[in-house]
């Protein structure tokens, strides 16, 4: 007899990093790697990911505004990306692969504004009450390494990537802090590497992570 039961609850997965860290490419690869296992993916990415998220990003990654301000945006885009999409795809069994979540506001809020570490966890408990990634996958490298890469991809700056060198040093290492509290769920990925041997890593982990 067929099983109709519902389906298992999907995984959800994100990628955290630097500006310039070189997720964009590697999301995409590991969305086809699953998608080959038969998974059903929904890529999405924060700020945005709703309607909603993406005006919120808009005003987030242009406006000057401030930093508690920005704070309570980034969690209220997020609140909407959950209700509105992330919730919803996990429940019916589909897998979400995120360009940036909570992680990002620790890193770029707490580390490279300086917003208290009281507030941000008071929102991140307002907003996803024990809910955490299933897997998070941190790209680490130096920030001089990322720079030279956004300058010659030839894009337009937002507001936070013509931040100066020593905010992104602060955000590198509140990532990496971040990651030491929670070995379990942050792993972090030397992205200072061709970006084939980062997609083999990446393709190990999911595989040892989710398939063994
Ligand atoms: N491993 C790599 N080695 C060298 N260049 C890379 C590597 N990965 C990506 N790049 C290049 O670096 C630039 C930034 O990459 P990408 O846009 O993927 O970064 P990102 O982490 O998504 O950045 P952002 O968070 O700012 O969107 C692109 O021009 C990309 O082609
Ligand atoms: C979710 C989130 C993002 N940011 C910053 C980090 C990046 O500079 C931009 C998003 O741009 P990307 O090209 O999609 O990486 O927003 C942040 O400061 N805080 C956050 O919570």
């Amino acid at each position: 007899m067929t099983h109709t039961g519902p389906a298992a609850r999907g995984r959800f997965i994100t990628f955290e990093g630097i500006d310039g860290a070189g997720k964009s490419s590697q999301i995409a690869a590991a969305v086809a790697t699953l998608r080959a296992r038969g998974i059903e993916v929904a890529p999405s990415r924060e700020p945005g990911g709703t309607p909603l998220g993406e005006r919120l990003r808009e005003l987030l990654l242009h406006e000057p505004m401030h930093i508690e301000t920005e704070a309570m945006l980034m969690f209220a885009a997020r609140r909407e990306h959950l209700a509105g999409r992330i919730l919803p795809a996990l429940e019916a069994g589909r897998w979400v692969v995120c360009d940036r979540f909570s992680d990002a506001t620790y890193a770029y809020q707490v580390g490279g504004r300086g917003l208290s570490r009281d507030k941000f966890a008071a929102l991140e408990a307002w907003v996803h009450p024990g809910f955490q990634p299933d897997l998070t996958l941190v790209f680490d490298l130096p920030p001089g390494v990322a720079a030279a890469r956004m300058a010659a991809s030839g894009a337009d700056p937002d507001r936070f990537e013509r931040e100066q060198r020593d905010f992104f040093e602060r955000v590198r290492h509140a990532y990496l802090e971040r990651a030491r509290g929670a070995p379990q769920r942050i792993r972090v990925i030397d992205a200072d590497r061709a970006p084939e041997l980062i997609r083999a890593e990446i393709e190990h982990l999911l595989a040892e992570r989710f398939f063994a």
